[in-house]
């Protein structure tokens, strides 16, 4: 590949711009990939006239073994001791554990918290966000309400009564926080150029980010592989072999395809080749916590829950994939679609502990065979 290129500079007409047009960026979120959001963007901030330099991060407080405040240690040292250790943020990223304080001067809002989270953040937000405000959700996961699924993306708006785009894409933050090449996709509903400015906040040579005029395909895809890297997780922990991780996968990617389509036709079947579709799938299969921690779970025969495992695996970083493979089954059988998806319906009776982890590839009365399924499913 060819080395990456500078990023070109922004036009005179930008450059030239009021200081009172200047946006200012806020991120809601400091976990680890939320850390490593703040750091690419402030690269950016300082970089670009059109935005404030500051970016301010909204930190949910804790106290570390030492007895200090997460914000005072982040602030002093500029680096997310906890969750993304031994990185510089940029001394622009200013850590604010006052969640309406950071947000109210922002005019652009990036959303990355565990997805359980945000229904609870949105709630205290309403009303204390600037009127025409912009915001981005990086956070790959859904709800599931009485009337269905809702995109987190979607609760983000309608709470708020905000736009809201979305990022996802390849995207292991220990990886791109030591500035290893990767991609990333914009999604975005209709306006590109809302879409071209996120692209400009994130974009760095070693971070190529792309926008993609499909935001429920981009969010899908994002949200629904972490079902698929538990799977593979599963796999690995029953030391498979690579033939059947490749299976898993190629499966989980047509049920991630078919479930995509059945909830919002608009999903462009593109999507699926952009770095949010195929490179996530890949890269969180073979290197995620979720992929991780499923490995644990099997290895143990399912006898420590994920939820244990996760505490002492993960340290305080949560998993999205359990979870939404919860949320998944739940809309699966209210929908009577448990049959078309096997592989995802299996996830959660094998993480629920209703079934071994060695279910994931065995016949069962709902999975009669996968081949059978996909050849028969018209939706695939
Ligand atoms: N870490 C990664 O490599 C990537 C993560 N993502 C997605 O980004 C989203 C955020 O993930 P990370 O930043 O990695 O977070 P993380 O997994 O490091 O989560 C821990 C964060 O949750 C916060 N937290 C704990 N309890 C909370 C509460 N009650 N209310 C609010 N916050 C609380 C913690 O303070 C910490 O900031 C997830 O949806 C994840 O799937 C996407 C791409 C890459
Ligand atoms: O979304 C990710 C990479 O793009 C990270 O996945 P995990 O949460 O499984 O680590």
């Amino acid at each position: 590949m060819a080395p990456a290129q500078e990023l070109p500079p922004e036009t005179e007409a930008v450059q030239l711009g009021d200081a009172a047009e200047k946006s200012r960026v806020t991120v809601v979120g400091s976990g680890n990939w939320g850390s490593v959001a703040a750091k690419l963007i402030a690269s950016n901030t300082l970089r670009l006239p059109s935005f404030h330099d500051e970016v301010r991060m909204w930190v949910f407080e804790e106290i570390l073994p030492s007895g200090e405040k997460l914000t005072d240690v982040i602030n002093s040292t500029n680096e997310n001791v906890k969750y993304l250790p031994g990185i510089k943020l940029g001394n622009n990223v200013v850590a604010d554990p006052d969640l309406e304080n950071a947000v109210k001067d922002a005019n652009m809002l990036v959303f990355v918290t565990p997805h359980q989270f945000v229904e609870g953040i949105c709630k205290r937000l309403v009303g204390k966000v600037k009127e025409r405000v912009e915001a981005i959700s990086l956070i790959k996961g859904m709800e599931v309400k009485m009337e269905g699924p809702c995109m987190i993306s979607s609760l983000i708006s309608e709470q708020l009564g905000i736009n809201c785009c979305v990022l996802m894409g390849a995207n292991i933050a220990n990886e791109i926080a030591v500035e290893k090449f990767s991609e990333a996709t914009v999604g975005y509903r209709e306006n590109r150029e809302i879409a071209e400015k996120w692209v400009k906040l994130f974009s760095t040579p070693y971070f190529m980010v792309s926008p993609v005029q499909d935001v429920e395909g981009v969010e899908l895809c994002g949200t629904l592989k972490n079902v698929v890297a538990i799977a593979a997780g599963f796999v690995d922990g029953l030391e498979m072999g690579n033939n059947t991780k490749a299976a898993i996968m190629r499966i989980g990617l047509r049920e991630m395809k078919a479930f995509s389509k059945l909830l919002f036709p608009s999903v462009k079947d593109t999507t699926f080749f952009e770095s949010c579709g195929v490179a996530d799938l890949i890269t969180t299969c073979l290197g995620g916590r979720n992929r991780k921690v499923a490995e644990a779970f099997a290895k143990n025969g399912g006898k420590r829950s994920f939820d244990e495992l996760e505490a002492e695996m993960l340290q305080g970083q949560k998993l999205q994939g359990v979870s939404t493979a919860r949320e998944l089954y739940e809309v699966l059988s209210h929908r009577g679609w448990l049959e078309l998806f096997p592989l995802f319906a299996t996830v959660h009776e094998i993480s629920s502990g209703r079934l071994l982890p060695s279910a994931i590839v065995e016949y069962s009365e709902h999975k009669p065979n996968f081949s059978v399924v996909q050849g028969s499913a018209q939706y695939y």
